[in-house]
């Protein structure tokens, strides 16, 4: 027949110690999420000017006008390195691939330019929810480690 266990009656994880399995948002679900698009836009024919450095031979102006060049190749080796500790690190060297093609470019019809536009609309689109849920997990995760504190 039914009847309530001793630690039926008492919130989980206190008398037996173990605690329900709570949902908790994933801090690190950022790098696989980072991943999956960087491979996304390596699809897109738009990124074919950016996926690799700059060769100064073809551009021998283009170190002189930037001073810190940045390529979707490079971002994707940072990111599978663990050189990236968060998505907002990833997403403020994705945006220095579209500023540093909006200051080079000679004009703001070029070809070349007006591809990083469309690209950049799409990436801010997608980094934005990554973002957004990593804030929120580490938030979590900060306050489930304050938690544990007290209990102790
Ligand atoms: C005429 C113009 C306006 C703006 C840009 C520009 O942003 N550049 C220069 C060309 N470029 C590469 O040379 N990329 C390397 C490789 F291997 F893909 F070709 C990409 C960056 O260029």
């Amino acid at each position: 027949d039914f009847c309530l266990q001793e630690e039926d009656t008492e919130a989980p994880g206190t008398s037996s110690g173990h605690r329900l399995r709570q949902v908790v948002p994933d801090r690190d679900a950022w790098k696989e999420q980072c991943k999956n698009l960087l491979n996304y836009i390596f699809e897109c024919e738009d990124s074919e000017p950016f996926r690799q450095p700059v060769d100064p031979q073809n551009y021998p102006d283009y170190h002189g006008i930037i001073d810190t060049p940045m390529d979707f190749g490079s971002v994707k080796k940072t990111l599978g390195e663990d050189r990236y500790e968060n998505p907002i690190e990833l997403c403020k060297d994705t945006r220095l691939i579209f500023a540093n093609a909006k200051a080079y470019t000679p004009n703001k019809r070029s070809k070349i330019y007006s591809m990083t536009l469309r690209l950049s609309a799409f990436f801010e689109e997608q980094i934005r929810t990554i973002i957004s849920e990593y804030k929120t997990a580490v938030k979590s995760s900060d306050s489930h480690k304050r938690a544990a504190v007290k209990t102790q």
